[in-house]
């Protein structure tokens, strides 16, 4: 069984447009665990272009399925995860001017860090999940920080596989299969959809939970589109 936790995002960064309330990120959290999301992810960013810090404590009280939050773990990001304790933290080693997450962790070369930062989370009873590219070295790195889970950053498999190359999901097959031996539970996100998700998932093995939000609400607005026209129309008769 594969978790699916919507990643809202998007939802922010749509309201921040307008300076305004709407859409309202607590009410679409509300919204997508009422239609069957089994968790919602959150990736404030340092300077809140999308979710704010703000967002992150009013989420709270409403997110009774799986909360993620993910974030480069900057004493700020870290004071924040450890007053509201998420279901999980997914650590992301992000640069503030980076547009969206484009790296995992060298797991090895920042073992020291990772190892301190993991076993405060964990203290505080919050599942510690690390981003990582699909590489066998960084799977073994990741076991040596103590992390309870990695997730394994798909846009290079999503981007091949659109391209009609299902060969790339190999690396993170091989991957999969040393983190369950090493004891290391599987998430998987970035550029996931509607398009590679089933590919993606039957070929992973124990796959925990995906996260997914750029293409999901995208498709939202494609599949719902119609809906909201008819209904527009129905109130200009
Ligand atoms: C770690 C990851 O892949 C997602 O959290 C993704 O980076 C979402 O962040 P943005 O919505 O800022 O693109
Ligand atoms: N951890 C990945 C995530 O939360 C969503 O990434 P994306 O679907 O917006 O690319």
């Amino acid at each position: 069984m594969t978790k699916l936790s919507v990643n809202i995002n998007k939802i922010a960064t749509l309201r921040n447009s307008r300076g305004g309330d709407l859409p309202n990120v607590v009410q679409f959290a509300k919204d997508v665990q009422r239609f069957g999301a089994e968790g919602v992810t959150i990736h404030p960013r340092p300077d809140e272009r999308h979710i704010r810090y703000q967002d992150a404590y009013d989420l709270k009280p409403e997110v009774y399925t799986e909360y993620n939050i993910e974030g480069n773990p900057i004493p700020k990001f870290v004071d924040m995860v450890l007053e509201i304790k998420p279901t999980q933290v997914t650590l992301v080693p992000d640069s503030v001017d980076a547009l969206t997450s484009n790296a995992g962790w060298d797991t090895i070369k920042n073992k020291d860090f990772l190892v301190e930062v993991i076993q405060e989370f964990k203290r505080n009873g919050i599942r510690t999940s690390i981003f990582v590219d699909p590489d066998l070295k960084q799977m073994e790195g990741a076991k040596e920080t103590g992390t309870d889970r990695i997730e394994l950053y798909t846009e290079a498999f999503a981007h091949q596989y659109g391209l009609g190359n299902k060969e790339a999901i190999q690396p993170y097959v091989a991957c999969a299969e040393l983190s369950n031996k090493l004891g290391l539970g599987v998430n998987a996100g970035h550029d996931l959809s509607l398009d590679n998700i089933h590919y993606f998932k039957e070929n992973i093995p124990g796959l925990l939970e995906v996260s997914i939000g750029h293409a999901l609400v995208s498709e939202s607005l494609y599949l719902g589109v119609e809906n909201v026209i008819q209904m527009y129309l129905q109130r200009l008769k």
